[in-house]
């Protein structure tokens, strides 16, 4: 009896002794971290839908206001939060060869060949593959699809008479069609018919019972390894046959035929690989550009209905342009709207698309002290590193009045007094979005078209504020966003 109470003391002292060297990390590297619980670490209460990870980011990030790093411990591992934009530019861009993967996973067979989800040598090689069917040259290749989508926006947005619509279900229409007409050289019929292709398949891989999406996101982001053996995936259902179907039926009217666009570049990685890639390289178009496009293009409708001044200040640019080449459409035209860039860099600041990025330190490495003076900080390879664009977007040390929308925080002259870290809605360093130009040509494109055309009114129906959706890393609103278009006198 004796015996069996000091094996199962011993074991108990030896677990304890464990889990304190354990939890000892950032302690001994004086990174304040908050009070863990046995296991769990501090991450109980997002594994248990408590909160969301980019909300538990953003207490963090409020409460250690002194300090340049926030630990955590996700169970017995140590991860950290970066607070400070300087060692946020450290690790995406001077010390990228430290940090050059992500640890964000899905096991899809198609949507896990993206650049988001890949590591390695592998990420570079498709990195250097993709871009440059992305670069500045392409974009004006697909700018007279996107004009198209334009015009059939605009007279869907007409044959509404004035009635109030939801802002997603026109934006996902219109981003929708881009993709079809960009990536996959189709029709898209978005604005003709009632449930076009593209929101079927949106549809179809959506995960519809909330808390099984917040659970696999959940597991996808911070138990990757545990999500993959699993198979549980953080988009959803995989990507249905019909997918697949549509974009090997697009491929083939491209036999024995030449075009420079992105379904040539598809043609050409099936010809190539011979398996899986070139559904993974369209998957990612659709990924990608479709639904974060349509995020900020309906966030923004939403800040213009709620900003009549900043409306004013657009109509009255856009007047001026298209007075000056006859159309706004062009790429003078739209290089001169430049007022437009500057709405779409504050709505994505103020809704952060993508709440917070994600970094797995890949070697060793020392950073700068937590505090200064102090000590450098040793993050080891294989650490979860988090970067909280969502609560640095809405820090008043960077952004005055973080809550309020004014698109002249982007003005040449107030860009250049904050830290170039403190903006990450597109990421930053060799990882940076990949599709920044595709998405904001279509997003600008868009709002300049439906802003020479008509007033925006928020519908009484909006619930205000717009609360936000349980997603641990996009933000989506909670309810729906009702917008009135009036034609403008
Ligand atoms: C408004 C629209 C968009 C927003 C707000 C957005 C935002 C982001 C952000 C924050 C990242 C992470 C960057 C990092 O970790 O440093 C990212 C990565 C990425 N984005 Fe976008 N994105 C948008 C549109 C697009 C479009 C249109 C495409 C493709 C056509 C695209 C493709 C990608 C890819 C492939 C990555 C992974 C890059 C890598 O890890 O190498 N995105 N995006």
């Amino acid at each position: 009896m004796i015996l069996l109470f000091s094996i199962i003391l011993s074991t108990l002292l030896l677990l304890l002794y464990f889990l304190r060297q354990k939890y000892a990390y950032w302690k001994n590297q004086e990174v304040p971290f908050p009070k863990t619980t046995l296991l769990f670490g501090n991450i109980g209460e997002v594994l248990f839908l408590r909160t969301t990870l980019s909300e538990f980011f953003d207490r963090l990030y409020r409460t250690y206001e002194d300090y340049s790093y926030v630990g955590f411990y996700n169970f017995l591992t140590p991860a950290v939060v970066i607070r400070d934009p300087q060692i946020i530019s450290e690790v995406l861009i001077q010390n990228f060869e430290s940090f050059h993967d992500v640890f964000i996973r899905t096991p899809d067979d198609i949507a896990k060949i993206n650049p988001f989800f890949v590591e390695g040598d592998r990420w570079k090689e498709m990195r250097k593959e993709i871009a440059p069917h992305l670069s500045s040259l392409k974009i004006r290749e697909m700018r007279p699809h996107i004009e198209t989508g334009c015009r059939l926006m605009i007279k869907y947005i007409e044959n509404l008479n004035g009635d109030n619509v939801d802002a997603e279900d026109i934006t996902c229409r219109f981003t929708g069609n881009n993709v079809m007409a960009c990536a996959y050289g189709l029709e898209g019929r978005c604005f003709e018919e009632e449930y076009p292709l593209i929101l079927k398949i949106r549809d179809d891989m959506t995960i519809h019972n909330p808390t099984i999406a917040a659970i696999n996101s959940t597991i996808g982001i911070l138990l990757p390894n545990i999500a993959n053996l699993l198979n549980m995936s953080y988009l959803g259902k995989h990507f249905s046959q019909q997918f697949r179907d549509m974009i090997s039926e697009a491929i083939k009217t491209r036999e024995n035929v030449y075009n420079s666009d992105y379904l040539n570049f598809l043609k050409e990685a099936k010809e190539k690989y011979q398996d899986l890639t070139h559904f993974g390289y369209a998957a990612m178009f659709y990924l990608d550009a479709f639904a974060t496009s349509a995020l900020a293009f309906a966030y923004a409708l939403l800040e213009l209905s709620l900003n009549p001044e900043v409306q004013l200040k657009a109509q009255k640019q856009i007047d001026h342009v298209s007075e000056k080449y006859k159309t706004i459409y062009s790429e003078e035209a739209q290089k001169e709207v430049d007022y437009i860039d500057n709405i779409i860099l504050e709505t994505i600041r103020m809704h952060t698309i993508t709440k917070f990025l994600n970094r797995q330190c890949t070697k060793d490495i020392h950073l700068s002290p937590p505090k200064h003076p102090g000590a450098r900080v040793l993050i080891k390879k294989g650490t979860q590193v988090f970067i909280p664009s969502y609560a640095i977007h809405h820090d008043s040390m960077y952004y005055e009045h973080p809550s309020r929308f004014n698109p002249d925080r982007f003005s040449l002259e107030q860009l250049n007094s904050r830290p170039k870290a403190c903006y990450l809605g597109f990421g930053d360093g060799p990882r940076v979005c990949i599709g920044r130009k595709f998405g904001v040509t279509q997003i600008k494109m868009g709002l300049t078209a439906i802003l020479s055309k008509f007033e925006l009114h928020l519908d009484e129906k909006t619930i205000l504020p717009v609360g936000e959706g349980t997603d641990h890393l996009s933000k989506t609103p909670k309810e729906k966003i009702w917008i009135k278009f009036c034609p403008r006198k």
